[in-house]
Parts: structure tokens; C-alpha cells; sequence
């Protein structure tokens, strides 16, 4: 023992001698209690000699001795239940035997007795107290995790035993009743992350739910995160968009997964998707393993509008089933996926499904699922699912309004139908609040600290989830808020797969396989779709009137038929951007330029109101043959020079036109969507 003791203990310093030193110097810091029983038998005995007749003093002892031990009660709120109980009880203890031998004698009855017995207790019980709080300060104990909650201003909380993973620690924590709650360890989870030197993010609080005072603090201390995974294929290939779409992996390793058509287990309604980051966060990629994921199912339809022209996602372009570069194209898609949802929901409820499930999508050859009245199997054909895509969309949904989101949004999800939504900049300027409300799954990359509140619930955040600490300085990290995934889930960090240059021939086999195998748009979205958007859907499907069985135009053109021009002359292989060309129409007079006029009108020269009327209606025919379903004046703009007509002219005709049926207004101000001939027939 000795070998251990310092040479200043040994050199016996205070002391004379070595060993007396040594002893000395253990035995002082247990001196003060005995000390203090020493001077309450003095002070019981001058208070004696002082007051032993005095009623007045008896009164002012007695108060004294009642204040003293409420104030040390009061003192002790800040310490331990036990701590403060042993004060109070000492000093209780102390103060009566002071008051009675200072007004009755200190040798006077039981007194004496009272003091030689009493005393040593109370002192030993200090001493004893002292020597096993030596122990628990052992920094291999649970007095280590006291000692940090101390630190971080929870003193009084309990810790449980913890259980102890390869990377992960868990411990139920346990709150001092009526004075804690679980808020105030999530106020405190910065501070543990800096008591313990780790990221913020490495420190998690899960909240029991039956409980507002006790929960499991997690600590993750190694970031496995930080050697990106690479994506290696589809994790599913030719399953149903039902099954999990796995994005990427947590921070132990296990898949990061989320399923669009809702909550497998409680069999609810589809989800609304935001992919939430600030620039360089990697929303690029995340999109490209969830439009992968998505491709890669048997049973699902996906339409993208990208204003960036599909910068990122070229190579599964030819996979999908519609594609809008943004403008007025997206508000095709917008008023189309308005048109899908009445239409979708009324044939998923004729065929008694309450939410899309993968059955839906097969040919309905059940007598569940038959829209037969007299119960026998029906036969029609499935409805895949479908998945609506709007990447940087803060000016879509801005310009189509709150209100019809929300609308949107709330009957898609009983329509089978799903809207992805990503944004530039996580942030309440760019979509309201109750937009953001409407998409109720997210995956949130890193952002600006101020943005967070934006991105996550504030539950998330409480619980740890802090992505604004990344910034962009951590591409992929992610948290994932989704129906489906557990809920203790939601705080912990994931990282989507990252895809190097090597990846897109991967990405380019796997649209080929998704144009070959993946969904047609069945003839319910078919036509609403078409109705909408005419020859503007370029999807895999033959739109209305339907093809004679097994025609798909795409198949026919994988497999080398040379015979290309399939009924409606757009299948997929017909590049987007000419798919309103009719092949059959004749070519311009070859002597127009691009500025020519093109109804051949000279400039300078009004035409008759009866004239004007008839270049408008063949104005609006031309928008629609080249695809164009919603105009507005602004796209009359040259067309007024050129007729000589004014802008207010062409908005008065633009009003008529609606009220005739043949265009329909949308919800931006002055843009009408033009009802195709053949729907409007
Ligand atoms: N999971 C990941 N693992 C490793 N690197 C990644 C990951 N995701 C993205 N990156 C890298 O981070 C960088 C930014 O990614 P990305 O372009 O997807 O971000 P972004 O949010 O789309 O940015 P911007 O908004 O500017 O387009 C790229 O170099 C990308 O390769």
C-alpha cells in the first residue's frame, strides 16, 4: 500500500514521522465530523451555563433548531435524495440535543447517554458515507456516467445497465420524478457529445413513450459512416415497388430503407417524399438511388420533371415512363397527375382495394377484387403504382398554390400514387408551411443549421437528429423519417450509396431492363393521363384507343422490328423532345425560316375579327400537336406581333376558348390547359 503513497505522504508532511505523516493525513479529511460533535457537547454546555433559566432563550433555541434543519432540507434540493436526507437528519438530531442540553443541563437525564451514543453515530455514519463515495468514483463504475450527468447538469438522474454493442451504447436513463423530463436531455445532448469529445450527432436520446422521465441514451462513438459505401445494383430487381427500396446503409451497417406505398405492416395509404438539402448535400445521388430502386420494381410507373434537363439522371432516363424538363411541361404533368388520382381511385375502389396494394397490379383475377356485380372474377387488367417526381420544385409549387397541394397530395395517397419533392434549399421561403405539411416521409440531408426545423419533426431534432452539423461537408449523410421504419429509428444518421462514373453503365442496363420488363401505364391512368396531356405523354404505354393484346411498342422496338411507327408513332424510342411531331403531317414550306410567320399572316395587315378568330383556333391546334397543353398570353407573345393583334385580345379569346370546353383553366393565373381535340369530342 505504501508503494503506492506519494513521497510527500511518505516524508510525512504536517506530521512528524513518516507512518504518523501518512496516517495523519488519511484520517483528516474523516476528522470534521467528530470535530463538530466536540463543539455541540461544548456549546450544550456554555449554552447551559447562559441560559438555564431562561424561557425566552428556550423559545429562541427551539425556533433556531426548526429553521436550521429546514434550511439545510432546503440547501440539499441540488444533491442526491440520500445526501440530502442524511443533512437533515443530522442537523435535526444535532440542534434538538443542543437545544435540550442547553436549557435542561448536558448531564441532565438521558442527555449524557444520548450525547456519548448519538454523537459517534452521526460522525461514523459522515466517515462511512465519505469512504464509499471514494469507491464509487472508481472510473471503471457506474460513478462515471453519475459523474458525466453531473457535468451535464443532471445530476440526479439514474442510469441503468447499459448495454454494450460492437460501436453502440445503450442506456436506460431514469429522471428525477417531478423535477425532469426527457426535454431536458435532449437540451443537454450537445453538452454529453462534448463531455464525451464526440460529434453531436453521436449522442442520441430516445424518449420512452409511457414515460416523460425516462428514455435510453444511445452513443455511437465511432462514425462507420465515413467510409462511403458505393452502390453495387438494385437490391430487389424485378420485386414490387411494395418491398423495402434500400438507399443505403446506418451508421451499425443495417440497410437504410423506405417503402413509398406506406407502412407495409399497417397496410396504409401511400407516402409523399421530400428530399430536403442544401447544395452539395448529395441530393443528386440520393435521387439516383431511390429513381434506381423504383426502376428496378415490376409493379410502378415514374414520372420526372427536371428543370436541370436530367443533367443527373441521363442515364435512366430512357426507364421512365414520363419525363417533363420543366416550364410547361411540368404544368402538363402537374394538371395530368390532378387527372390520374379521381380517375385511379375510383377503379382501385370498384375493385374493392382500400390502398394499392402489389395485387392491384396484377390482372384482377380474383373474386375479392372484381368489378363484376355478380362477384365472378373480372379480369381486368392491374394498375401499377405510380410515383411523381418533381425535382427542384419550389416554383411548381409555389405557382400551383397551397391549397391545391395539399388537395393533391391528400387524395394521391389513396390513389396509389406517390409525389416526390426535392428542393434546392430546405427552407420555409421556398415551401409554405402547409405544403411541407402535406409530404409526411422525408430524407434529410445535411443543411444549414437554421433550416433543420424545416427538414425534421421537431421530435427528431429533440432526439439528437441534427443535420444542419453536417452542412455540405458530409455528402449522402442522411436522417430518414418514413412510415415503416421503426420510430427509435428516426435519429439515427445514414448514408445513401454513392455512385462513381462507373455506376452508369449500371444505371443504363438497368433502364434498358426497366423499358423491357418494368410497368405500362394501365388504360384507367392511360387515358386520364391522355386526356390531359395529349401527345405530350410519351409514356411506355399506348394511350387510348387500346392496342390490340400484347402490342407494346416498346417491346416491338427492343426486339429489332423494323417497323418502328406503332399505332400512335411515340413509344419510347421516339426521342422526347419530338414526340409531339405527327410523322405523318407535312413539313413546313421549306422557304420559313424560323421567323417566317407561321400562318403565313404578312405583317402590317389586321385581320377581320372573323380571320382573327380562325388563326387563334389554329394557333391552339399547333400548341397541341407540339405537345404544349398549357399556354397562357405570354405564349402568344410573337404571334400577336405577327398578327398584329394585342395581348388583351388574345386573353379575351383565352377566356372564351375555356367557356367553349376547349381549354381549362389550372391553378396559376392566366394559364389554361388545352383540352385535346379527341377528349373534347
Ligand atoms: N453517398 C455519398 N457518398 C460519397 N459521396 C457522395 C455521396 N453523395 C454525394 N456524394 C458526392 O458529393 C458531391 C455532391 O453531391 P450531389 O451533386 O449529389 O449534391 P447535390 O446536393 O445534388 O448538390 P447540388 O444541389 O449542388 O446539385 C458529389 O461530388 C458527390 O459525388
Amino acid at each position: 500500500m505504501f508503494a503506492f503513497a506519494g513521497p510527500g505522504l511518505l516524508t510525512g508532511e504536517g506530521g512528524g514521522g513518516s507512518v504518523r505523516g501518512y496516517l495523519l493525513h488519511r484520517v483528516k479529511p474523516h476528522l470534521p465530523p467528530w470535530l463538530a460533535v466536540g463543539a455541540t457537547g461544548v456549546a450544550g454546555a456554555l449554552g447551559h451555563w447562559r441560559w438555564a433559566d431562561s424561557a425566552a432563550a428556550g423559545v429562541g433555541l427551539t425556533l433556531s433548531s426548526v429553521i436550521l434543519t429546514g434550511a439545510t432540507w432546503w440547501a440539499g434540493r441540488a444533491t442526491s435524495q440520500q445526501r440530502r436526507l442524511h443533512s437533515a437528519i443530522t442537523v435535526a438530531a444535532g440542534s434538538a440535543w443542543l437545544t435540550a442540553a442547553c436549557l435542561a443541563g448536558p448531564m441532565t437525564g438521558p442527555l449524557d447517554d444520548l450525547f456519548l451514543m448519538g454523537g459517534p453515530v452521526v460522525a461514523l455514519s459522515w466517515n462511512v458515507r465519505m469512504v464509499l463515495r471514494r469507491n464509487d468514483a472508481d472510473p471503471q463504475g457506474g460513478g462515471a456516467d453519475k459523474g458525466l450527468l453531473e457535468k451535464v447538469g443532471l445530476a440526479r438522474a439514474q442510469i441503468g445497465q447499459a448495454k454494450v454493442e460492437p460501436n453502440r451504447v445503450t442506456a436506460p436513463l431514469s429522471l428525477e420524478p417531478g423535477e425532469q423530463t426527457n426535454d431536458d436531455v435532449s437540451k443537454a445532448l450537445a453538452r454529453i457529445a462534448s463531455a464525451l469529445d464526440l460529434p453531436v450527432s453521436a449522442v442520441r436520446y430516445l424518449p420512452s413513450p409511457d414515460s416523460s422521465r425516462r428514455g435510453e441514451l444511445v452513443i455511437v462513438p465511432e462514425d462507420m459512416l465515413a467510409q462511403s459505401a458505393e452502390y453495387e445494383g438494385p437490391s430487389n430487381l424485378g420485386g414490387s415497388i411494395a418491398e423495402p427500396l434500400v438507399i443505403g446503409r446506418y451508421d451499425d451497417g443495417s440497410p437504410l430503407s423506405l417503402w413509398l406505398p406506406g407502412d407495409p405492416k399497417a397496410k396504409r395509404n401511400s407516402t409523399h417524399l421530400l428530399i430536403a438539402g442544401g447544395t452539395g448535400s448529395g441530393k443528386g445521388e440520393t435521387a439516383l438511388n431511390l429513381q434506381t430502386e423504383i426502376l428496378s420494381r415490376r409493379d410502378v410507373l415514374l414520372w420526372v420533371s427536371d428543370p436541370k434537363a436530367f443533367q443527373d439522371f441521363a442515364p435512366l432516363r430512357p426507364g421512365m415512363d414520363w419525363t417533363a424538363e420543366g416550364g410547361a411541361d411540368t404544368e402538363v404533368m402537374v394538371e395530368a397527375v390532378k387527372a390520374v388520382i379521381p380517375a385511379r381511385t375510383r377503379w382501385l375502389g370498384a375493385h374493392g382495394y382500400r390502398q394499392w396494394l402489389p395485387e392491384a397490379a396484377e390482372q384482377q383475377t380474383s373474386r375479392e377484387h372484381t368489378c363484376r356485380p355478380d362477384g365472378r372474377p373480372c379480369g381486368c387488367p392491374g394498375m401499377p403504382f405510380l410515383v411523381a417526381w418533381f425535382e427542384e420544385a419550389a416554383n411548381t409549387l409555389r405557382n400551383l398554390g397551397d391549397d391545391a397541394f395539399t388537395g393533391i397530395a391528400q387524395e394521391a395517397r389513396s390513389a396509389g400514387v406517390s409525389l416526390v419533392v426535392s428542393l434546392q434549399r430546405p427552407s420555409y421561403d421556398q415551401m409554405s408551411t402547409s405544403t411541407r405539411a402535406s409530404l409526411p416521409s422525408v430524407i434529410a440531408l445535411g443543411c444549414d443549421p437554421r433550416d433543420e426545423g424545416f427538414s425534421l419533426p421537431e421530435a427528431v431534432i429533440d432526439a439528437g437528429a441534427h443535420p444542419g452539423a453536417w452542412g455540405n461537408r458530409r455528402p449522402g449523410y442522411c436522417y430518414v423519417v418514413s412510415p415503416g421504419i421503426p420510430e427509435d429509428r428516426y435519429p439515427s444518421p445514414g448514408r445513401t450509396f454513392a455512385f462513381p462514373a462507373r455506376a452508369t453503365a449500371l444505371m443504363e442496363q438497368l433502364a434498358a431492363w426497366a423499358l423491357r420488363e418494368g410497368a405500362t401505364a394501365d388504360p384507367v391512368t392511360a387515358s386520364a393521363v391522355t386526356a390531359v396531356a395529349g401527345r405530350a405523354y410519351t409514356g411506355r404505354t399506348v394511350p387510348t384507343p387500346a392496342p390490340a393484346a400484347g402490342t407494346r411498342p416498346r417491346l416491338t422496338a427492343v426486339q429489332g422490328d423494323d417497323d418502328m411507327s406503332n399505332e400512335q408513332g411515340h413509344g419510347l424510342l421516339v426521342d422526347p423532345e419530338d414526340a409531339g411531331i405527327d410523322p405523318e403531317a407535312d413539313l413546313p414550306d421549306a422557304e420559313q425560316g424560323d421567323d417566317t410567320p407561321i400562318f403565313g399572316q404578312e405583317t402590317g395587315r389586321k385581320p377581320g375579327p372573323k380571320e382573327a378568330r380562325e388563326l387563334f383556333a389554329r394557333a391552339l391546334e399547333e400548341f397541341e400537336q407540339a405537345g404544349q397543353m398549357i399556354v397562357g398570353p405570354k405564349d402568344f407573345m410573337d404571334w400577336c406581333d405577327r398578327n398584329n393583334l394585342s395581348r388583351p385580345w388574345v386573353s379575351a379569346r383565352l377566356k372564351e376558348a375555356a367557356e367553349n370546353g376547349r381549354l381549362e383553366a389550372t391553378n396559376a393565373t392566366g394559364r389554361w390547359r388545352i383540352v385535346p381535340v379527341l377528349a373534347a369530342a
